[in-house]
């Protein structure tokens, strides 16, 4: 497999795109991707997808508040907190942009009713920090960042002519891929400081990694669901 294909984001994501094996293939080359790449997608399938991610976000950016507060050190806090600033001003900004601009302003997007994958994908995140520890919430918070920043990359150097650019932008660009190596390395720093530099052999890592294995599977759900349309 090629460097760009397993992009650089640490030790731990990288155990556990593995151990994800198909599943994880089957999130990062839906069809929902490779019509966002070659320009095929309908513009209603990519607005409902929009709607429901807006929503999607703000759950998301509240499971990584509660992995600052299920933190350990203060690095770890910086960290997770910085993310949430990154959810909400960076991509969040995105969907208000892309929905203005069709005529849906931020209320009606606030207001959008959750499709049940949409439900499914973030109350199964909060629910991993609620029962568990930081890494039960970080291996479930994995796929989400690292993958659409491994899709990004991807997306952007294939180049295609798509009317989806700005979205390819937004994940293959700097301020995103930073986020995705600041993840990489809370990551790694939280699973080596708990399970010692030597997690991959310890019995737990591969608890975390059934925990990515299913926030993987519920990825792919939320591609189906954009696919559908509303
Ligand atoms: C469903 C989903 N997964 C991941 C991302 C990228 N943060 C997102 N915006 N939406």
């Amino acid at each position: 497999m090629s460097a760009l294909a397993t992009p650089g984001y640490g030790r731990a994501f990288a155990f556990f795109r593995e151990a994800a094996g198909p599943e994880w293939d089957a999130y990062t080359r839906h069809a929902f991707v490779e019509q966002l790449g070659d320009g095929t997608l309908p513009r209603a399938s990519f607005l409902h997808y929009m709607r429901q991610d807006y929503v999607f976000l703000f759950n998301f950016a509240r499971a990584w508040a509660l992995a600052a507060a299920k933190s350990d050190t203060l690095e770890e806090m910086r960290h997770a907190a910085s993310t949430v600033a990154g959810l909400a001003e960076g991509e969040m900004a995105l969907h208000v942009e892309v929905c203005a601009r069709e005529g849906i302003d931020k209320d009606a997007l606030f207001a959008t009713k959750e499709t049940q994958e949409n439900l499914a994908y973030t109350r199964y995140v909060l629910e991993s920090g609620y029962s568990g520890d930081l890494l039960d919430l970080l291996a479930a918070l994995a796929p989400c960042v690292l993958g659409y920043g491994e899709i990004g990359l991807r997306l952007a150097a294939e180049g295609r002519e798509t009317p989806y650019a700005e979205w390819i932008a937004t994940y293959a660009g700097e301020p995103y891929q930073a986020i995705c190596r600041e993840v990489g390395a809370l990551i790694d720093g939280a699973i080596e400081r708990r399970l010692g530099a030597d997690f991959t052999a310890v019995p737990r890592s591969r608890r975390l990694a059934e925990r990515f294995t299913t926030a993987t599977r519920l990825e792919v759900g939320f591609w189906d669901m954009g696919l559908r349309g509303s």
